[in-house]
This record gives structure tokens, C-alpha cells and sequence, in this order.
């Protein structure tokens, strides 16, 4: 397997990019709140934070692991407390999105990390829709609210989360969609949410599970089999069997890949050894996204950035990336046609 050395971005190459229509199919909003907006809502709400400045906070982004990640994640979510809270942060992340070219969102969000500490879940829907409303109406940014629980509370946990929820279905059905499984991986396998995930199915929802992260080929097998995800966030680890990547290629199943993130939680030593590239020419249907891009140094242009130069991509295999995220993605299929004429048209312009 060859492993292509960093190769330095033509202006050309990186205005290619930054330019390029994009979707962002593996985002959590709370991994987009940033250190300046995190001292901002600490201030409002008047809680105290054990960092004296923002460098301070900043400077503690250097994760070993994933467990390392999400004690600072959900540490950093305290600070939400308001509808309008949630309204600010979700309204910074579009402005990213959108500066980044980003012309679709799927947005995870995780209720339990907020109903845990005594918020509704009305608010949490309530301000984080205002603001994709809000984004939709002025400036046709599409998106999509994914629910997702977190894997290490039981199932039952989750249960009581979706019961919390479905009476917002209504309200939301324009925007929530899907339900996806995050937080800590290893020890915590899809079997373990195996009939709240049926349950979401007959109910109609879309369903998602981050598999394969830092845990085995097998939770990605077992995300398939038993939770029957229409995509794989992540996934990268699935190489470990290479029975389920011809699997995954024959079904076209996504995997939602954040370069960025691997490279922070230090799933790949080295972004030239990140297997995005090898994956792609297999066939699999990968895609780039940011997951938390205040804590992952950033967004969707610096990750498809960061693999171009480190893994040598071509034009066309750019291109492909941000084919695989349209058809991967949970927009009508009107929608899609549009998103794909864009990126067509925008490749040929530019070929
Ligand atoms: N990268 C990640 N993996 C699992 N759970 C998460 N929650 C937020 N980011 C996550
Ligand atoms: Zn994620």
C-alpha cells in the first residue's frame, strides 16, 4: 500500500477547495462552540470556569483520545443554558458553514447532555432550530437535526430521551429526521442499543451510529446488522477486516469521515497515514466532515485542505468526495439534483 508523501497546496488547488459546493454530514453542534463564545455564555450566565482566559482553554485542546476529547466537551456545555444560547452557537457554526462553502448541515445533537443538568429539551430543539430556520429562510442553507444518544447511558436512558422528545416530532418535522449514537465507543457496542434503535426505525426516523472511531471492525459489522445505520460515522477502523470494506462497498454504505478529529484524538499519528485516501480509491463511499471543529482546530475547508496536501488528492478525487457527501446525504431528492448540478457545474468550470 503506498503511502503518498505531503505534497504543498497550489493557489490554484486551495482555492479549488475553499471554493467547491460541500455537505457536512457528521457535525456536532456542541463540538462548535468556541473558546471565545464559551467565555461569552459562561459571562451571561454567570458561571465560573476553571480557565482564567480563552489561550488558557484553548491550550487545553490536546487530547490523547477520545474519553480525553469528551470530558472537555461536555465540561465546555455546561455554559448552554438558554434557548438563545443554543440559538448563538448554532447561528456561529452556519456563518463557519457557509463561509466554507457548505451548502447542507446534518447536525447531531446530544439532549441527554443538556436534560442531565436540569434544561428542557424544549429548549435545546427550540434554539438550535430558530437558528437553522432562520439560515434556511435568508439564505437557503439546508439542514437536518439528527438526535443522538449517548452510548455510554444505558438504553433505557434513551428510551426516556426519545419518550422526552416525540411529543416536539411536529413541531420539527421539517428539520428532525434522524437519530444517531456517539459519545465514548469502546465498551459500549451497538448491541447495546439494538431495540431503541428498532424502535426509532418504526417510527420512521433515519438512523445513524458512529462505529469504528477507536472501536473494532466488528462495532461497524454490528452498526449494520443490528442497528441497520444507513451510515457510518467514521468507520475508519473497518480496514482492520477487509471482508467488511468489500461489504461496505458493495452496499455504497457512507462512512462519515473527520480527518481533523482522527488526527486530534489521535486515532492516526500523521495525517499522511490517514487511510481517507486508500478508502476512496477502493471504492467506499467516503466523506469529509469537521465533527467538533472549535476543539479539532477546524471546519469543513481545513479538513478537505489538510487531506488534499497530506494524502496527494487529485482534483477529481476531490470532486468525488463531495459527490459521495451529496449522495449520502438525507435531503429531498430535488434537493440533490440541485446540489449535484452546483457541483457538477462548478467542477467542469473549473476542470
Ligand atoms: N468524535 C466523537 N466521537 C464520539 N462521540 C462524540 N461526540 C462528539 N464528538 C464525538
Ligand atoms: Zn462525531
Amino acid at each position: 500500500m503506498n503511502t503518498p508523501a505531503n505534497v504543498p497546496l497550489t493557489d490554484a488547488m486551495r482555492s479549488f477547495i475553499e471554493g467547491l459546493p460541500k455537505t457536512e454530514l457528521h457535525l456536532h453542534i456542541e463540538g462548535t462552540l468556541e473558546p471565545e463564545l464559551l467565555f461569552a455564555l459562561a459571562q451571561r450566565n454567570k458561571i465560573a470556569l476553571p480557565y482564567d482566559s480563552v489561550e488558557s482553554l484553548r491550550a487545553a485542546y490536546a487530547f490523547t483520545d477520545l474519553q480525553s476529547f469528551l470530558d472537555l466537551y461536555y465540561a465546555g456545555a455546561n455554559v448552554l443554558r438558554t434557548e438563545q444560547d443554543f440559538y448563538d452557537m448554532t447561528a456561529a457554526y452556519i456563518a463557519q458553514a457557509r463561509a466554507d462553502q457548505v451548502r447542507h448541515a446534518e447536525i447531531f445533537f446530544d439532549p441527554q447532555t443538556h436534560t442531565e443538568r436540569g434544561i428542557a429539551i424544549e429548549v435545546v430543539f427550540a434554539g438550535i432550530a430558530c437558528a437553522l430556520r432562520q439560515a434556511r429562510d435568508d439564505h437557503g442553507f439546508t439542514s437536518v437535526m439528527i438526535m443522538s444518544f449517548l452510548r455510554h447511558l444505558s438504553e433505557e436512558d434513551a428510551f426516556v430521551t426519545l419518550e422526552q422528545a416525540l411529543p416536539l416530532r411536529k413541531d420539527y418535522a421539517d428539520l428532525w429526521t434522524g437519530i444517531g449514537l456517539d459519545s465514548s465507543e469502546r465498551g459500549n457496542p451497538p448491541e447495546k442499543f439494538q431495540r431503541v434503535f428498532a424502535r426509532c426505525r418504526e417510527l420512521g426516523f433515519r438512523v445513524v451510529a458512529h462505529a469504528g472511531e477507536e472501536g473494532p471492525a466488528a462495532y461497524v459489522s454490528d452498526a449494520l446488522d443490528l442497528l441497520q445505520v444507513e451510515r457510518v460515522d467514521h468507520g475508519v477502523c473497518s480496514e482492520e477486516d477487509p471482508a467488511l470494506i468489500e461489504r461496505l462497498i458493495a452496499l455504497r454504505m457512507p462512512l462519515t469521515v473527520c480527518p481533523l478529529s482522527n488526527l486530534k484524538l489521535c486515532v492516526v499519528d500523521d495525517m499522511a497515514q490517514h487511510n481517507l485516501a486508500r478508502l476512496l480509491r477502493a471504492g467506499v463511499a467516503v466523506t469529509v466532515n469537521s465533527d467538533d471543529p472549535a476543539y479539532f482546530g477546524g471546519y469543513m475547508n481545513a479538513n478537505y485542505l489538510a487531506v488534499a496536501s497530506a494524502l496527494a488528492l487529485s482534483r477529481e478525487e476531490i470532486v468525488q468526495l463531495a459527490r459521495n457527501g451529496i449522495a449520502a446525504s438525507f435531503i429531498s431528492v430535488t434537493g440533490k439534483k440541485k446540489l449535484e448540478m452546483e457541483l457538477e457545474q462548478y467542477a467542469a468550470a473549473h476542470a
